[in-house]
């Protein structure tokens, strides 16, 4: 007689999770033939020593690539896959902890000290703020490693614009410290990530929230553009400042002329930031479908 194990099943937009209850398995045969599943195994399960079979039949046809993924996820990787999740949990939640408290403090000062409080942005919170974005260089490698499903280059995009802004544009320059468009910056950036981080929170155990997923995946829509805009003020009120301090600009021989202004560079940036602005819209459009039509296909 054949003994069928506990099989346990959980699922989550396009994948399917199976866990078979056996330990010490050995000689494990997994095929997947169109619709439908068969799994034969010798090991320890509920009556003991045996051998054991089952065979699930899906509602349609699995991608073939689904089932390399299927072959590969043996048990020497589930150590691996467990470590992997504890990381990028721990990392979301520092990140969600940051951004939050960023947003809250931010939007407390403006209540008690309204129009005062967009003077200081810079002062009470760009240290946690620094520490944010240098931590998201992280994601870049989450991305470049295989560890989330995501493209490098859309990643690299927002990272490095961020980063090039606050370290570069605000971070070096003092005269930018106490200017309004830090707040309009800062907020905006942090509305977006308090939303952004729980939701992969949630992903890290294969759970979701219907809510935290359609703001994830729609924030962006007024948020990226309004970003964009904030940030291409402050690079535009700070080429004045970059030229008249001459703050990183490239010394020339002296028959050519004086210095080339760092300001040529952010000329540059301008133009790069909408290119990168296009890009990323792109790329969250591509999602928010993605995600969403996964959604309408299952309640069908
Ligand atoms: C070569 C350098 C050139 C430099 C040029 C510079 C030009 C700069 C121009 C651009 C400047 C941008 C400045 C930024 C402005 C702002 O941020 S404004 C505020 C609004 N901003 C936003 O809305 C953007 C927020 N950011 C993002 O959404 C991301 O950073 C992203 C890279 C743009 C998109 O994220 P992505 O990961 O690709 O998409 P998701 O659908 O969320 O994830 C895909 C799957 O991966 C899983 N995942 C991703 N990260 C994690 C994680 N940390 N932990 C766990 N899981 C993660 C995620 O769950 C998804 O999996 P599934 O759910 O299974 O699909």
């Amino acid at each position: 007689m054949t003994l069928t194990p506990l099989v346990y099943w959980a699922q989550r937009h396009e994948e399917i999770y199976l866990r078979v209850e056996l330990t010490d398995a050995q000689n494990i045969a997994v095929c997947v033939q169109e619709n439908i599943l068969r799994f034969r195994a010798q090991g320890h399960g509920a009556k003991g020593q045996n051998e054991y079979e089952f065979s699930l039949e899906f509602f349609l046809p699995v991608k073939p690539e689904e089932r390399r993924r299927l072959k590969a996820s043996r048990h020497k990787e589930e150590g691996f896959v467990s470590l992997k999740t504890g990381y990028l949990f721990v990392y979301n939640l520092v990140q969600f902890l940051g951004f939050s408290w960023i947003f809250v403090n931010m939007t407390v000062r403006l209540f008690i000290f309204g129009k005062d409080s967009l003077y200081d942005t810079f002062h009470t919170i760009s240290d946690v703020m620094f520490f944010c974005q240098l931590l998201a260089a992280v994601e870049v490698l989450n991305a470049a490693f295989g560890f989330v499903k995501t493209g490098v280059f859309p990643t690299l995009i927002q990272v490095s614009g961020r980063n090039f802004i606050i370290f570069v544009v605000f971070g070096s320059l003092e005269e930018m410290h106490r200017q309004p468009v830090v707040f309009f910056v800062f907020y905006l950036w942090s509305a977006i990530e308090i939303v952004r981080y729980p939701y992969y929170m949630l992903g890290c155990f294969n759970t979701e929230w219907k809510t935290l997923t359609w703001l994830r995946y729609t924030m962006w829509i007024p948020l990226y553009p309004l970003g964009v805009l904030a940030e291409a003020v402050a690079v535009i009120q700070s080429i004045h400042i970059f030229d008249e301090t001459k703050l990183f600009s490239i010394p020339l021989p002296k028959n050519i002329g004086t210095s080339i202004s760092f300001s040529y560079i952010l000329h540059i940036y301008l133009v790069l930031m909408f290119l990168g602005l296009f890009i990323n819209v792109r790329h969250l459009y591509k999602q928010r479908k993605r995600r969403f039509r996964t959604k309408k296909r299952k309640a069908n």
